[in-house]
């Protein structure tokens, strides 16, 4: 079986258009939950385009409600306002994503192949993890980055599925998959954790979790909140479980 954890964003990005809670996010991440998604992903980014910074706390709130619930933070691990938001409330688990403040959304993961990258994150990760954080880093399928994870002691990798989202349902899409296989199965070799996320859907889901092994939580936002507006959070949150288990 393998994690639902809806991420919010699109929720939040609503909301801002109006001076007043509606869609009111904590509501809405309480239905997901009380649905039986395993719990909620959050990507505040410094321009706060859709989280802003009290509904962290808020959510976090939200999340405790549910004692098996995750709550997934994601963000730039070289970013203040991120850190600070770890350290208030200590969520299960930290996405370190190497997004620009300014980027259009997240298309790239860490280039571990780069001994300065790797440098300036080993002390981040035990920083997050010395909160109480498991610490996840968001990469590209490339299986020859997993040793460097592994020696920096991250506890999961996430992997970019932009790239498979974009192949499916090409004449690609066998060969995109092999590299999501083999970086997976790299992962697993060296003891770290795998996750997945980035433009999954309900049309392609099914294909990466019956391909890639040992995925143990997809992150699921745009799609997820696109489809909530046709069948409603809970059903929706129904028919991604049908697929994750
Ligand atoms: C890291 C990642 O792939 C997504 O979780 C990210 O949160 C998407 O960000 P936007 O919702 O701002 O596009
Ligand atoms: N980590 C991926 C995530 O949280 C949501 O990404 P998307 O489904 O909004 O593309």
């Amino acid at each position: 079986m393998t994690k639902l954890s809806v991420n919010v964003n699109k929720i939040a990005t609503l909301r801002n258009t109006r001076h007043y809670e509606v869609p009111n996010l904590e509501r809405l991440a309480r239905i997901a939950l009380d649905a039986g998604a395993a719990g909620i992903t959050i990507h505040p980014r410094p321009d706060r385009r859709h989280i802003r910074p009290g509904d962290v706390p808020k959510l976090a709130k939200v999340v405790a409600e549910f004692p098996d619930a995750e709550f997934n933070i994601e963000g730039n691990p070289f970013g203040a306002e991120y850190l600070q938001h770890l350290a208030n409330v200590r969520p299960t688990q930290a996405t370190f994503v190497p997004d620009a403040d300014d980027q259009f959304t997240s298309d790239h993961g860490f280039d571990l192949s780069d001994p300065q990258v790797c440098q300036s994150l080993k002390p981040k990760i035990a920083e997050v993890q010395g909160l109480g954080c498991r610490v996840s880093l968001f990469l590209d399928p490339r299986p020859d980055l997993v040793p460097h994870a592994a020696r920096l002691g991250a506890d999961r990798i996430e992997l970019y599925t932009a790239p498979y989202a974009q192949a499916f349902p090409t004449p690609q899409l066998n060969s995109v998959l092999e590299l999501y296989i083999q970086t997976a199965q790299a992962a697993v070799e060296h003891g770290l954790g795998v996750n997945a996320g980035h433009d999954l859907s309900l049309d392609n889901l099914a294909r990466f979790l019956s391909s890639v092994p040992k995925v143990l939580e997809v992150s699921i936002g745009h799609a997820f909140i696109a489809d909530a507006l046709e069948f409603g959070m809970a059903e929706t949150v129904r028919r991604y479980r049908a697929i994750t288990g």
